[in-house]
């Protein structure tokens, strides 16, 4: 619910919905178990590129899309829950749509990664 607290330029203003953002990405982080595997797993392809020297941007891109995805399809499946908690043909189209939109990112993610990183890893281990 927004409150008008001033400018929305306002420090303080702009602090409190950080704060409300980071503790939505931390209830995600804690109740879905795909969110922490997307989310190590940008972690080791941004500590890939680094060490192996490869373009950032699309990395940091790719990680940011399907980490963002993957909050959008949590907030999906919550106001699904509240708003269906019994069975409903929209509702599933809904959910299944969200989870879609995640597993549609995360492929074209991977191929990213594997192009940017896959050959500078096989020269590393091809010597
Ligand atoms: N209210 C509903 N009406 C119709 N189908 C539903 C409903 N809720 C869930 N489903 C179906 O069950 C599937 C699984 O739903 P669920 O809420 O368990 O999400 P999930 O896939 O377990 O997600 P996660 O594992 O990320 O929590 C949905 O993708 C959808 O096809």
């Amino acid at each position: 619910m927004s409150k008008n607290v001033g400018s929305p330029l306002s420090p303080r203003r702009w602090l409190r919905s950080a704060g409300y953002a980071w503790a939505g990405v931390r209830a995600v982080y804690r109740s879905e178990a795909n969110f922490r595997i997307e989310v190590w797993a940008a972690a080791l392809a941004l500590g890939l590129t680094l060490v192996l020297d490869a373009p950032l941007a699309p990395i940091l891109l790719t990680c940011a899309l399907v980490l963002s995805l993957e909050l959008l399809n949590s907030a999906v499946e919550a106001v699904v829950d509240l708003i269906s908690p019994d069975p409903h043909p929209l509702a599933k189209v809904a959910k299944d749509a969200a989870a879609g939109a995640v597993y549609v990112a995360a492929f074209f993610a991977l191929l990213v990664g594997l192009s940017v990183l896959g050959p500078r890893l096989w020269a590393l281990v091809s010597g």
